[in-house]
């Protein structure tokens, strides 16, 4: 007897604990490099203490940094470890290509809630991502573990991957293919994201945080925008990290999505 559609529900409700989520990515030393790090981010170990500190409902990390981060996570928060990545120093076309970086079994020895994997819709190597899924996935739903899928257009094809139309495709896409939480790109307002919450079908949809905004405010407009489009949440990395207080930036972005402030009301909690 498979009692794992009784785990995933647990760990589906530890990272939505109400129904909404604020997940803070820190892959971007294997996907960027070292140099999206400043002399103070650089060590993960105290930047991660300072966001959970903070109170963020997850932290996305790949196996390895969850590893050598453990002491600043663990029983503080939930896990969601990425087993997928590529790095910026291949080769051009081989960018457009998420390697296997981790399993699930890494993902429950480590006590994670779910695995988060890509798949850049619109690839030429999508049949190999889409391939990696499928086989993500049914380990994982073995396990009894949610799926968060990166559903990002990006590709030979793709003209504009913020591009409604193509976002709207790449969440429809990761529904077909079973995907449990969705993050997504940001779409520029409020009623494309809705299109996109839309194409959903009441599967969780996340924000990507994306490039750093001109000012800070700018991206809490945008995390009131995607609230307000039906979002149940963001997962974001720059726009915290890259922030002068992570911890102030987190808790401000929190305010928003599991309070309901707007924007303007969330920045002056940073006062
Ligand atoms: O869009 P890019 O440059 O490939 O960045 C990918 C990064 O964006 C994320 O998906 C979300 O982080 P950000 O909020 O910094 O965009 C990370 O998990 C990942 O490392």
């Amino acid at each position: 007897m498979s009692y794992a559609n009784i785990g995933k529900t647990v760990r589906l409700n530890r990272i939505l604990r109400d129904g909404k989520a604020v997940v803070f990515a820190f892959d971007h030393g294997f996907e960027h490099g070292p140099w999206d790090f400043t002399s103070e981010t650089i060590d993960p170990r105290g930047l991660l203490k300072k966001i959970v500190d903070a109170g963020v409902d997850a932290v996305m990390l790949t196996p390895g940094l969850a590893y050598v981060t453990r002491d600043s996570w663990l029983g503080r928060t939930s896990l969601i470890v990425k087993v997928t990545g590529k790095t910026n120093l291949r080769p051009e076309d081989q960018k457009m290509l998420q390697s296997l970086i981790g399993t699930v079994e890494e993902a429950v020895s480590l006590g994670a809630d779910a695995v988060a994997a890509t798949v850049y819709w619109g690839s030429q190597y999508e049949d190999v991502m889409l391939s990696r899924w499928v086989s993500i996935k049914e380990e994982a739903e073995r396990y009894g573990y949610p799926c968060l899928q990166l559903a990002y257009p990006r590709g030979p094809s793709i003209k504009n991957m913020y591009d409604v139309e193509v976002v709207k495709y790449g969440v429809r896409a990761a529904i077909e293919v079973g995907a449990d939480l969705i993050k997504t790109y940001y779409t520029g307002s409020w009623d494309t994201f809705r299109e996109v919450v839309k194409a959903s079908s009441g599967i969780p949809v996340l924000m990507s945080g994306g490039a750093p905004r001109k000012s800070f405010m700018d991206f809490l407009r945008d995390v009131e925008d995607v609230m307000k489009a039906g979002a149940q949440g963001v997962v974001v990395g720059r726009n915290v990290f890259m922030h002068e207080n992570p911890a102030l930036a987190i808790r401000a972005v929190m305010k928003i999505v599991h309070e309901g402030l707007t924007a303007e009301e969330a920045f002056k909690t940073m006062q």
